[in-house]
């Protein structure tokens, strides 16, 4: 037999060959096309931010917070946050009782600000909220026409704001723990449960949360997830169901034993129980001296109770500077004496068991920042006392040379303010040396305040839904990824295939 002919021409290719070189080729531009499509199209849509805006009309004065979020994340957990916040000049609104037209007025210039903040084209869609506190209950008990006038001014001004006004109104206590529970909760990002997390906590009865502990000028609140049940006092609890998960939640606020209150307390007492117009003060430093009008110290209800006619119209307070004395004479304002429950803060105030850990913001946090008893290793209970002694015992001289930028009403109120909240935790909701580790000073959490504001928000734009929103299985970045992989399989694969039914004759030699 003749052997074939080598020729100086091309041996020709055979078609199965063939068809398997334009396979490779047709997949190897199906895989280019799938990884540009997935990298160029799938892309998340653009960023399309929403905002609200909500006053926390609180009772010594009146802030302004902006919120912003995407507005495709909108029922995800942790995506509000604060982009502003105004502080109104003047007093809390409940301080225009007589003066009732302007307090509107009063919060132009934040409004303003916010108007520079939100695109003027979102300023139409963007909800406009205003809570008030302690201070508009205490008028409101104590003068109704004078706040419903009030409202009616701060509703007149929010509605000829650009803004969508969605209501300016009194919120109770209960909503004012509540909402700061939730607020730093969705902050701190505990309702959020994926892998992991989720599984444990499935296991066990209650989520994680963070308690709330609010210090305000007129009120406090303190509200915690507790397993005590049955509940002994149901005006104190909340049910809530948040992203899937059942919450218990006990709640209760003190109107009245806010800082500035608690102290017209002290000193309305104090007053009581001396002959003369002067009083020496344990709880303000030695050489610091106030004088008082007695028709201002007895004007609300939290006071007016024993109000007796004196003699004089003005009371000369001069300090003393000396800690356990002042902490005597504030622990008065706790009754402990009886409690219809099985446990009690004070006042018969049915008060479960403390449980988990707790945020404590506002003025708690003022204070505690001030004495720089603030830090992510929280400070042992006696070192905290032996700093507020220290703080009030030094002479207001000195403290007055030494923090001459703070403002006076601010720093002469240091000393009392930290004995009170010493007395109010110690006493009043029995926190001990051990559960003392478990309080976090907070003021902020990321970029936003802690306080009840957001959570009011989330709330009132149903941004906290019952149930976990589906979410897709795969974030985009994952996607991608993903894409590629198969892609990439899928070309070696095909490569390999080839080489293995048609080895290149390079290849074919070297074997033989
Ligand atoms: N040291 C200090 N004290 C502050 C500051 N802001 C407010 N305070 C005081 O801290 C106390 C509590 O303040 P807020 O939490 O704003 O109280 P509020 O919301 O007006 O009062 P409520 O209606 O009872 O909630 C008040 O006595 C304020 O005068 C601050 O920046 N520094
Ligand atoms: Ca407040």
């Amino acid at each position: 037999m003749d052997e074939p002919k080598v020729t100086g021409t091309k041996p020709k290719m055979s078609w199965t060959r063939k068809i398997l070189l334009i396979l490779g080729f047709l997949s190897t531009l199906a895989a280019i096309a799938l990884i540009t499509v997935a990298v160029t199209q799938n892309q998340p849509l653009p960023k399309n931010t929403k905002y609200g805006i909500v006053l926390d009309a609180g009772s010594s004065h009146t802030n302004l917070y902006v919120y912003e979020w995407p507005a495709e994340k909108e029922n995800d957990t942790g995506v509000v946050q604060q982009v502003e916040v105004c502080k109104v000049e003047g007093p809390g609104i409940s301080g225009y009782s007589h003066d009732t037209e302007n307090a509107g007025h009063s919060l132009v210039q934040c409004l303003r600000q916010a108007q520079g903040v939100i695109p003027s084209k979102q300023h139409q869609e963007t909800p406009v909220y205003l809570g008030a506190t302690a201070g508009m209950r205490l008028l409101s008990l104590e003068n109704k026409n004078a706040a419903d006038k009030v409202l009616s001014s701060v509703e007149k001004t929010l509605r000829s704001a650009p803004f969508s006004f969605q209501g300016a109104r009194i919120i109770s206590g209960q909503e004012e723990g509540a909402y700061g529970w939730i607020t730093i909760n969705y902050l701190l990002g505990n309702f959020k449960q994926s892998g992991w997390t989720k599984l444990l906590h499935s296991l066990k009865s209650v989520s994680e949360t963070s308690g709330a502990l609010d210090l305000g000028g007129a009120s406090t609140q303190i509200t915690f997830v507790s397993d005590e049940s049955p509940s002994e006092s149901p005006e104190n609890l909340l049910y809530f169901r948040l992203y899937g998960k059942d919450y218990r939640v006990y709640t209760h606020s003190f109107l009245c034993y806010g800082k500035d209150q608690a102290l017209q307390q002290k000193l309305a007492r104090d007053l009581q129980s001396t002959e003369g117009n002067s009083i020496l003060d344990p709880c303000f430093h030695q050489g610091y001296q106030r004088t008082i009008n007695i028709s201002d110290l007895f004007k609300n209800p939290c006071t007016s109770v024993g109000k007796k006619q004196f003699p004089f119209s003005q009371l000369y307070v001069m300090g003393e500077g000396n800690y356990e004395k002042c902490r005597r004479s504030i622990q008065n304002l706790f009754n402990k004496t009886s409690c219809p429950y099985s446990s009690c803060s004070f006042n018969g105030i049915y008060l479960p068991p403390l449980q988990g850990d707790f945020g404590a913001f506002s003025a708690f946090y003022f204070v505690m920042n001030f004495l720089n008893l603030t830090n992510d290793n929280p400070f042992a209970l006696d070192k905290v006392a032996s700093a507020v002694q220290s703080f009030c015992a030094r002479p207001w001289h000195e403290v007055k040379q030494a923090y001459h930028q703070i403002k006076e009403k601010y720093l002469s109120e240091y000393c009392f303010s930290g004995a009170y909240i010493l007395s109010l935790l110690e006493n009043g909701y029995e926190f001990n040396k051990e559960n003392w580790q478990r309080i976090h000073f907070l003021g902020k959490i990321g970029s936003s305040d802690a306080g009840w504001t957001l959570g009011y928000m989330l709330n009132l734009t149903n941004m906290i839904p019952a149930e976990e929103p589906a979410a897709p299985p795969l974030s985009h970045g994952s996607y991608v990824g993903l894409m590629v992989l198969c892609s990439l399989v899928l070309v070696s694969v095909l490569v390999l295939a080839w080489l293995l039914f048609h080895k290149p004759k390079c290849l074919q030699k070297g074997i033989v």
